[in-house]
Parts: structure tokens; C-alpha cells; sequence
């Protein structure tokens, strides 16, 4: 028995997919029941690390997703066309659908897993969150019994691997960066990664999972790593933290209904937390629940080999399924009709930290500090680290509050007699 597979994409995942299906031994026995029937590029002619069967590579894509003799499509093209338009032709011939299009899942998933409940086929994408750690299928089976509250994770291999030689070598962003994608983890365009927008993709998409519903990519609060420097690092870091871009969502019980928090942003993150030794390229997502308590998923996020290990799972999951015909398999299909409540950021409970450069004149720490009273926010700590071209150089960090009088009380402090700028406001993992 063999089923016979359409690749789109044969780059960094592709090529990965292809090497562990061409050379099956020793691999899961399932393997054996699956080849590659066809595969789609742009440019035929483009050399090529892997050599594939004579014949099979094309650049009629349109072709594979309604060829009669293909049962499953793997979308490894990346970009939301033409990926979305071939995902939704390949599920109306009857195709099932492995993608690590995390992009086009987040925003058109609602039409995508409508179209495929529909026809009764299975749209997997292990790859798209995490690249090779397993947490889609972990989140849709093994975690079934539990409540889940929060979850927490490092979900972009590309701004991890930056901080992360940022905060060990003092290196420049823009030379870790260019190392960054010519290892093959950063997205084509790079403003994907670096301004969040490929970790909110994914917080997303878990959270969809969790919290039992669809999100609204839009409603998903997102800042990037632009604005970390080194300096910043460094006070973090004597402060006992590391910055990390986390992407977080939360129900937050006291909110009242059931409102949930889902946001990307550089945070710093206490030294002895979980997440504060994922370094790298690796992933990690911290799970929190009932009755489960705390469970931490790592591994490595990004990079062919990884990427390809997830696929080819999720490979494995629709191949085990097909001798039985069109079933929708319950722990696989994905049944969620409403939209979930996200709340607006300035709703959310937070600790910060920021920068501000003042005067080095008396009584400017005593104004700092009472306008932060004001507004109800309490602080941690609140010193002046140093002196910069004359000016002193203040480090707050508060207790948790509400983002929004957090906010009214620096705009507040912006305008105070004496403060020059605030250069940096960061939140504080609590
Ligand atoms: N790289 C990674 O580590 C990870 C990537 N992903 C996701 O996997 C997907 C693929 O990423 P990656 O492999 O890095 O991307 P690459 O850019 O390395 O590969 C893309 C492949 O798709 C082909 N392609 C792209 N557009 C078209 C088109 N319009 N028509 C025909 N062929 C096309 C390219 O053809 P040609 O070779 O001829 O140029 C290439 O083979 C993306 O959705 C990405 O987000 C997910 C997890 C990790
Ligand atoms: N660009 C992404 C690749 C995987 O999704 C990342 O850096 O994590
Ligand atoms: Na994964």
C-alpha cells in the first residue's frame, strides 16, 4: 500500500521533508507506506542539495493539488499566496493538508479548517508552531483533561538566537541577524521575525488551541525587538533578568468572563524562570493548568532537520488514518466556531521596567516617585544607575499593574519638569 505525496516547497523544510522520506530505514514503519509523487518549485533549474526521483520536479503547482493520484499535500512554500489558494484547491479534490505555514493558518484557518471539515480531510501543522517541538498534538490529545490558564513561550527561533549573542557577546543586531539567515531560521523577509509578527502567528494558533476558540490576529497585542539594546541588556541583566521575546496568552480569572490577554513583546525575565535558560535558536513553550500544574515543551524551533521531524509526524498521523477512509478523526480535526474575547492591552496586568534619563538635580527620583503614586502604580525598586552626557540615568521597576494607568503615569512623567526622555519601557515577567 502507498500513498503518494504532492510537496510544495522544496527549501530549507522541503529539502528537509525530502531527505527523511527518501531514506526511510530505521524510521517509523508508517514511512514505508508513503512517496513522493510530485514536487513544486519556482525555478526547476536552481541546483539543489538532494537529488529526487527522475521527472517528479515541476513548477505546476496548480497540477499536484489536483492530481487524482495525490492523497496528501505538504505546503512548504511559505507567503500567503499562492499557499492559500493551493491549500483550499488541494482540500476541495479531497486532499489531506501538512503545512508549517504558520502565516496563512493564522489568519485564514477559519476558512481553511471549514473547507476541510467539509470535505473530511485532516489539515495538520505541527511544523508551523515550534518547528520540531511536538506541542500541536501534545495540546490537542495529551493535554485534553486539563484547564489551561497560561501559556508562555519563546516561539521565534530567529529573535532568540539574536538576544541571545546580543546578551553573551555584546554582538551588533545587524551582523547576528545576517547570521541568522544564512543559517536558514530567519523568514525571507526578516521584519517577520523581528517585529513579532511570525511569534503573534503562533501564539495564535496555540492559544486558539487552548482556549477552545478562534482568535483574531489583529486583537493580538505585538511588539518586536527593535527597541532592545545593549544597554538595556545589560541593567537587566543586574537587575537579574534576561530579555526574551515572549509570546504570552492568559485567561485571566478576575477579569470575569472569560477574556483572555494574547500579546508578543520583549520582556525580562527573571534568571531562575524556565524560559530564562532557552538560548538560541530553540523554542520552548511553558504550559499552565489544571490539574496538570506547570509543563515545559523545548526544543529546537527552526532549521530543516527539525522542521522536517515535525512534518513528517504529522505525515505519520494522516497515514495511520487513511485505510480507514473519510473519518474525521476527533483528536485530529480542528471543530472551533466562535471567536474568543481578547481583552485590549490596556486591560492587562503587568510589571515594568524603564529607562529614563532626568536632570541630575535633587528631588527628581522624590517627583518621580510620587506622580508613579498617583496613577496607583507601586514600584519595586527605582534608581539612578549612572550619569549619561550629564544626565542622570533612572531605572524603574514596578509591581504589577494595570498597562493602562502604568501608561497615563509616563506620559504624565514625560512632561515633568526636569525629565529629558524615557528611551526604554519594557514589561517585566511577573
Ligand atoms: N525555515 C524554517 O526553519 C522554518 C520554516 N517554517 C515555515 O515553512 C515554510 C517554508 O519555509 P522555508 O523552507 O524556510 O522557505 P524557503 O524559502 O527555503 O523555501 C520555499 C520553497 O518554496 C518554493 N516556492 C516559494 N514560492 C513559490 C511559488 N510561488 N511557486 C512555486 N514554488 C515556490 C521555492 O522554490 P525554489 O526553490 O525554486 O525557489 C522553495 O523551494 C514557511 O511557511 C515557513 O514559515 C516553519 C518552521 C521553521
Ligand atoms: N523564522 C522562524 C522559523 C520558524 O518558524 C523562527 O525564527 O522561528
Ligand atoms: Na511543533
Amino acid at each position: 500500500m502507498t500513498y503518494k505525496i504532492g510537496l510544495l516547497g522544496l527549501g530549507t523544510v522541503g529539502g528537509g521533508v525530502a531527505q527523511v522520506l527518501l531514506d526511510s530505514e530505521k524510521r517509523h514503519p508508517l514511512l514505508r507506506w508513503l512517496s513522493i509523487a510530485a514536487v513544486g518549485v519556482k525555478d526547476v533549474s536552481k541546483p539543489r542539495p538532494i537529488t529526487l526521483p527522475a521527472g517528479i520536479l515541476t513548477t505546476d503547482l496548480e497540477a499536484i493539488v489536483r492530481h487524482p493520484d495525490i492523497d496528501i499535500v505538504v505546503e512548504v512554500l511559505g507567503g500567503l499566496e499562492p499557499a492559500r489558494s493551493l491549500i483550499l484547491t488541494a482540500i476541495a479534490q479531497g486532499k489531506h493538508i501538512v503545512t508549517a505555514n504558520k502565516a496563512v493558518i493564522a489568519r485564514y484557518g477559519n476558512e481553511i479548517f471549514t473547507a476541510a471539515n467539509a470535505a473530511g480531510v485532516y489539515v495538520m501543522l505541527e511544523a508551523a508552531v515550534a518547528g520540531g517541538i511536538p506541542v500541536i498534538q501534545p495540546m490537542k490529545q495529551s493535554l485534553g483533561g486539563n484547564r489551561i490558564h497560561t501559556l508562555t513561550g519563546i516561539l521565534n527561533g530567529t529573535t532568540n538566537y539574536i538576544l541571545t549573542r546580543m546578551q553573551q557577546e555584546k554582538g551588533e543586531f545587524d551582523s547576528i541577524l545576517a547570521d541568522a539567515q544564512r543559517l536558514g531560521y530567519a523568514e525571507a523577509d526578516p521584519s517577520t521575525d523581528i517585529d513579532g509578527l511570525d511569534a503573534a502567528d503562533k501564539i495564535a494558533i496555540l492559544a486558539s488551541l487552548a482556549f477552545n476558540g478562534r482568535i483574531k490576529l489583529d486583537q493580538v497585542h505585538c511588539e518586536g525587538i527593535r527597541g532592545v539594546t545593549a544597554v538595556d541588556i545589560a541593567y537587566a541583566e543586574k537587575l537579574g533578568f534576561v530579555i526574551k521575546l515572549l509570546a504570552i496568552a492568559h485567561r485571566d480569572a478576575h477579569r470575569g468572563s472569560d477574556s483572555l490577554d494574547v500579546r508578543v513583546h520583549p520582556t525580562l525575565v527573571p534568571l531562575d524562570h524556565p524560559l530564562a535558560g532557552v538560548n538560541g535558536v530553540y523554542n520552548a513553550v511553558l504550559l499552565e493548568g489544571e490539574p496538570l500544574g506547570q509543563v515545559m515543551f523545548y526544543g529546537p524551533g527552526a532549521g530543516a532537520g527539525p522542521t522536517a521531524s515535525a512534518v513528517v509526524a504529522d505525515l505519520i498521523n494522516i497515514a495511520a488514518l487513511l485505510p480507514m477512509g473519510k473519518v474525521n478523526h476527533p483528536l485530529l480535526t480542528c471543530s472551533h466556531r466562535h471567536y474568543c474575547t481578547i481583552a485590549p492591552i490596556t486591560q492587562v496586568m503587568s510589571r515594568f521596567y524603564a529607562r529614563l534619563l532626568a536632570q541630575d538635580h535633587p528631588g527628581v527620583l522624590g517627583k518621580l516617585g510620587t506622580c508613579f503614586g498617583n496613577h496607583g502604580v507601586s514600584l519595586e525598586s527605582l534608581v539612578q544607575i549612572g550619569v549619561k552626557e550629564n544626565l542622570a540615568e533612572i531605572v524603574v521597576v514596578t509591581h504589577q499593574v494595570r498597562e493602562g494607568e502604568f501608561r497615563q503615569a509616563m506620559k504624565e512623567i514625560e512632561h515633568l519638569h526636569g525629565v529629558d526622555h524615557i528611551p526604554t519601557v519594557l514589561r517585566v515577567l511577573a
